[in-house]
C-alpha cells in the first residue's frame, strides 16, 4: 500500500533529519530531484526559458536550487519572487551565480517553456494572496509546461481543499512522501502527475493518514478458488436491485457480481424477469429477500425506488446479521432512518455521491477524507464517498483513497455495478473497508480497460471485469493497458 500523509506528518519526519543533517542538504537533495524532473520533462535544456514562481519560504529555494542546476545546464532562467526582501538567500544566490536573473511577472510566464511553482509548499495556510493568485492564473493561461514544487500554491497539501485560485500543475514533484492533498479532492485535479522524490525521510514518518492500494493490494483480496471449493463455499450474494418499471439496475448490479465472483449470485425484487433474462447463471425470485435463499452478503438499494415496500424490504436486509452494502434509493432511505445502520453488528458500507452523502446531514465539503471518517464514526460503518477520486472510511479512521479510474466512469448505472463488485466481496468475508477500498479499485481498472475503446458504458465495466481482474493479478493479457500503480 502507498502511504498519504498531511502536512504535519511530513514536518514531524523531517524534524530529526534538519535537527542531524548538514545545513541545507534536505533541500540539496530536494532541489537536485526536483532539477531532473524538469530536465527530463523538458528534454533539451539548452537554451529553453524557465521561469521560477519563489514565495518567501523553503518552497521557494528548492525552486531556486532547481533553477541553478537548470541554468548550469544552459537554461534561460528567470525567477519571480514574491517578496525580495524574504527570497531564500542561499538559493537566490546559488540562482545568480549560475547565471540565473530575477525578472517580473505574467510576460515571462507567457514566453516560457517551463514554468517552476515554488510560492508555497506545505507551509501555505489558506486561499492564495492576490499576488500570488495573479501569477497562478499567468500560468494557467501560459503555453508552457507547469511543474509544482512539493504541491501546487494554493492547495491544501493535508486535505486536497482548495479555496480560490491554485497554480494548475501538469506534474507535481512532491518530496519525501505522498502528501494527501495532492491526491484527492480539488487538489487532485491541480497536481497531474506526481513524481516522488526520496530524500530519506522513511524510517521517520509516523503510520499514513491514510492509504492507497495498488494493483497487488486489490489482488490480495481477492480470493481465487481453491480445488475443495463448491458454489456455496466461495461467498454467496444476494442482490435487491431494479424494479418492474426500471429492471437495468439489478442486471447491472447481479452481473457485476456475477464476474466479480461467479460461485453463485441470488437476487431477490421486482426486476427479476429482466435479471433472469440478462443472467440465467443466477438464481432468481420475484419475492422477498428472505425467500431467496442462504447468503452470506447483500447489496440494496441501486433503482428499487423508496415506496413502502422498498422501505420494508430495506429493513429487513439491514436486520440481518449479514454484511450489507447500501446504495442509492437505499441510502435516500436510510438518511431518515439511520438508527437501522447504528443497531447492526455486522459490517455495513454505505456508497453515497455528494448528493446522497449531503442527505445524511452535512455536505462533504472540501477536505472529503474526513467528511467520510466523520460519518462512518456516527453511524459506525463503512462510508465509502464517490468521487474523482473515491475516499472509503471506516468508524475507526481507516481511510482509502482510490487510485484508479477514468473521467468516463461518470456515467449512468457505473455506481450499480461498484455496488455489486462490493456485494461479491463481502460476502467472501473480508472486513468491510477492505472490500469496499478492493471493489473501487477494481472497478476504476475496468473503468480504464473500457476507456480504452472510447466512451463506456455501465455493461461495458460488467464485460471487462475478468479483465480487470487479471490485470490487478498481473496475469499478462493482450490488449490490456499499462499504467502506474
Ligand atoms: N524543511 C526543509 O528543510 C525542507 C523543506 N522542503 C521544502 O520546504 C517547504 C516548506 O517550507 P516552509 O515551511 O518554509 O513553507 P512554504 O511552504 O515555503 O511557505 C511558507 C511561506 O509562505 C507564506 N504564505 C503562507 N500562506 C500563504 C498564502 N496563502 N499566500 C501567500 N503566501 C503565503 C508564508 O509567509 P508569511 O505568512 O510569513 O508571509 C511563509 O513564508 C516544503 O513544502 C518543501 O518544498 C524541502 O526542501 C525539503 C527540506
Ligand atoms: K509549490
Amino acid at each position: 500500500m502507498i502511504g498519504l500523509y498531511t502536512a504535519e506528518e511530513v514536518r514531524a519526519a523531517e524534524e530529526p533529519l534538519l535537527a542531524t543533517g548538514p545545513e541545507g542538504a534536505l533541500m540539496q537533495q530536494a532541489a537536485t530531484g526536483l532539477a531532473t524532473v524538469c530536465a527530463r520533462l523538458l528534454d533539451d535544456v539548452y537554451g529553453r526559458r524557465v521561469v521560477l514562481l519563489v514565495g518567501t519560504g523553503n518552497n521557494g529555494g528548492d525552486a531556486l536550487h532547481a533553477g541553478a542546476f537548470l541554468a548550469r545546464r544552459g537554461a534561460r532562467v528567470t525567477a519571480v519572487l514574491l517578496d525580495p526582501e524574504r527570497a531564500h538567500p542561499a538559493g537566490l544566490a546559488a540562482l545568480r551565480r549560475a547565471g540565473g536573473r530575477v525578472g517580473t511577472g505574467a510576460d515571462a510566464i507567457a514566453r516560457a517553456d517551463l514554468v517552476l511553482d515554488g510560492m508555497l509548499g506545505i507551509g501555505g495556510r489558506g486561499g492564495l494572496r492576490p499576488e500570488a493568485a495573479e501569477l497562478a492564473r499567468a500560468a494557467a493561461d501560459g503555453a508552457g509546461i507547469t511543474i509544482a514544487v512539493d504541491v501546487p500554491s494554493g492547495v491544501d497539501a493535508s486535505t486536497g481543499a482548495v479555496d480560490g485560485p491554485a497554480f494548475p500543475a501538469m506534474h507535481t514533484v512532491t518530496f519525501g512522501a505522498v502528501k494527501l492533498g495532492l491526491v484527492v479532492g480539488e487538489g487532485r485535479g491541480y497536481a497531474g502527475e506526481v513524481h516522488l522524490v526520496d530524500i530519506g525521510l522513511g524510517a521517520h514518518l509516523p503510520t499514513p493518514s491514510a492509504w492507497r492500494f495498488t494493483d497487488a493490494d486489490a489482488a490480495a483480496r481477492l480470493a481465487l478458488p481453491a480445488p475443495d471449493d463448491d458454489k456455496y463455499s466461495q461467498g454467496v450474494v444476494g442482490i435487491v436491485a431494479g424494479s418492474a418499471t426500471y429492471p437495468g439496475a439489478g442486471v447491472l448490479c447481479t452481473g457485476a457480481a456475477l464476474r466479480t465472483r461467479p460461485g453463485l449470485v441470488r437476487y431477490a425484487g421486482t426486476a427479476a424477469g429482466g435479471v433472469r433474462a440478462a443472467w440465467p447463471e443466477a438464481i432468481v425470485t420475484e419475492g422477498r429477500p428472505g425467500d431467496a435463499g442462504r447468503v452470506q452478503s447483500w447489496v440494496v438499494g441501486p433503482g428499487m425506488g423508496t415506496d413502502d415496500d422498498a422501505r420494508s424490504v430495506l429493513a429487513e436486509v439491514l436486520a440481518t446479521d449479514l454484511p450489507v452494502i447500501v446504495d442509492a434509493d437505499g441510502l435516500t432511505m436510510l438518511a431518515e432512518q439511520q438508527d437501522l445502520v447504528r443497531a447492526r453488528r455486522a459490517a455495513t458500507v454505505l456508497t453515497p455521491h455528494d448528493r446522497e452523502f449531503a442527505r445524511f446531514g452535512t455536505e462533504p465539503g472540501g477536505d472529503r477524507v474526513a467528511a467520510a471518517r466523520d460519518l462512518a464514526a456516527d453511524l459506525g460503518c463503512v462510508v465509502l464517498l464517490k468521487g474523482d477520486a473515491t475516499v472509503v472510511a471506516d468508524a475507526d479512521g481507516t481511510a482509502f483513497v482510490n487510485g484508479t479510474g477514468t473521467p468516463w466512469l461518470a456515467t449512468a448505472g457505473t455506481g450499480d455495478v461498484l455496488s455489486g463488485i462490493t456485494g461479491a466481496l463481502l460476502a467472501t468475508g473480508l472486513p468491510g473497508v477492505e472490500a469496499a477500498a478492493a471493489a473501487a479499485h477494481l472497478h476504476g481498472r475496468a473503468g480504464q480497460l473500457a476507456a480504452e475503446r472510447g466512451p463506456l458504458i455501465a455493461g461495458d465495466l460488467v464485460r471487462r471485469l475478468p479483465d480487470a481482474i487479471q490485470r490487478v493479478r498481473g496475469v499478462p493479457h493482450s490488449g490490456l493497458g499499462h499504467w502506474e500503480a
